[in-house]
């Protein structure tokens, strides 16, 4: 089996005949470069936070204050990434974070991103509110590791629809998201007046569900359209919710359950109280809570109040494998990333996510033996040290 690590020879290789990367191999790249591509509303979409930015900012700034000190002399001609995370056999530990309305950057939208991460073997989260449903991601995702996002709606009967769709089209494992009781001010959004889910994009999963369409009168046509779309609105989250509710989904899901959105240590050890099996540590990339803390400060508490009673997951800033190795150092299990795949699927579609994912395992591999490490379990704080700059 070759390395991660093997794509650099790859490319070197590739050289050999005059040919380079069509995407550039630093990932921080990919911003502009989708904004070239991308209608000024869809990259605003995804390219956009929360208020002034401050904490999309934030979640950069916090890497940077982190520092690698390498390590010599330590064998590390052979490694491995590999790690089992929420019951997952992951071949390294990074996974596609959920992201809605993915039709918006690609037309394949989350079927393209679904057929990448299945071919590089990582766990695709499929969001509730895709382009595409449960069933067809499923569908493209073969034989790959998925995991399902839940938007907990308001009707009950409707959560428990989307749960038993999931567990039937083989997702493995439960994702609730919590930072979304609303969708934050966004002044991109706001300003373009842009909101891809009032045109009905994003909102497959709702409209394929059997009790969604008993609701709004039957399956979703030209003459009930705009009646499904309200009854989206007024379902799509329900911030009445509290710890207890919990509860109803240990009932309703058999397989682990990571909550999304956790930055609080009390909340950490509500959620291990609660019979959860994670917590993704994740201020939503910096497009809920302006002024939030950087999602990688959050972290190392996080991960000190659950101990090994639950897994700690990372996701919020995450561009470079150098990024990978500071929040696994820190305590994560692994990471999720969101705004790179993106960026590649709206610059190459499946082939371009595979990029993504390639560039991010071999860096990681790479960074990892450079600083003299030949596992994930093996990274710990003592790697890392505090820069001011
Ligand atoms: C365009 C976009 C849509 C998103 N949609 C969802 C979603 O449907 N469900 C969810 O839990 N998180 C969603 N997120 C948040 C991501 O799962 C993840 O927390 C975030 O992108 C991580 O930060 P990063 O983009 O800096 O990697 C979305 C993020 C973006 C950029
Ligand atoms: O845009 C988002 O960040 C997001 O999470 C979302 C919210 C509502 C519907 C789809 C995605």
């Amino acid at each position: 089996m070759s390395a991660p690590a093997d794509f650099q020879n790859e490319i070197y290789l590739k050289g050999l005949g005059d040919a380079v990367p069509e995407l550039p191999t630093d990932l921080t790249g990919l911003e502009a470069l989708a904004e070239r591509r991308l209608s000024s509303a869809a990259f605003g979409y995804a390219a956009g936070a929360a208020g002034s930015e401050a904490t999309a900012r934030a979640n950069r700034a916090a890497f940077d204050r982190w520092r690698i000190v390498p390590r010599m002399l330590r064998d590390v001609a052979e490694r491995d990434l590999s790690v089992r995370v929420l019951g997952t056999d992951m071949p390294a530990p990074v996974a596609l974070a959920p992201v809605g309305v993915q039709s918006i950057f690609h037309p394949d939208g989350e079927l393209a991103a679904a057929r990448a991460a299945a071919a590089a073997g990582l766990p695709y989260v499929l969001s509730t509110a895709a382009s595409y449903s449960i069933e067809e991601v499923a569908e493209a995702n073969g034989d790959g590791p998925r995991w399902y996002q839940l938007y907990w709606p308001k009707d009950r009967e409707l959560a428990v629809s989307f749960l038993e769709r999931a567990a039937a089209a083989g997702y493995s494992a439960l994702v609730v998201t919590l930072d979304t009781v609303a969708l934050a001010w966004r002044p991109r959004d706001l300003d373009q007046a842009y909101l891809p889910f009032l045109r009905g994009i994003g909102l497959a999963n709702y409209f394929s569900d059997p009790v969604f369409q008993k609701a709004v009168g039957g399956p979703v046509t030209d003459a009930n359209r705009e009646t499904a779309i309200l009854h989206w609105a007024a379902n799509f989250s329900n911030p009445s919710l509290t710890w207890d509710d919990l509860a109803f989904l240990r009932d309703h899901w058999r397989g682990p359950i990571a909550l999304k959105g956790i930055q609080h240590p009390d909340d950490a050890r509500r959620a291990v109280d609660a019979g959860m099996d994670g917590v993704i540590v994740s201020n939503h990339g910096g497009r809920q809570v302006d002024g939030a803390v950087a999602s990688l400060d959050a972290l190392a508490p996080v991960v000190e109040a659950v101990g090994d009673r639950a897994e700690v997951l990372f996701d919020s800033g995450i561009r470079t494998g150098a990024d990978v190795v500071k929040a696994l150092a820190l305590g994560a299990k692994a990471v999720l990333v969101g705004r790179p795949y993106v960026y590649g699927l709206a610059l190459g579609g499946q082939a371009g996510v595979t990029h993504v994912l390639r560039c991010l395992q071999a860096e990681l591999d790479l960074t990892m033996m450079l600083s003299g490490h030949t596992r994930p379990g093996d990274l710990g704080p003592d790697l890392l040290v505090r820069s001011d700059a």
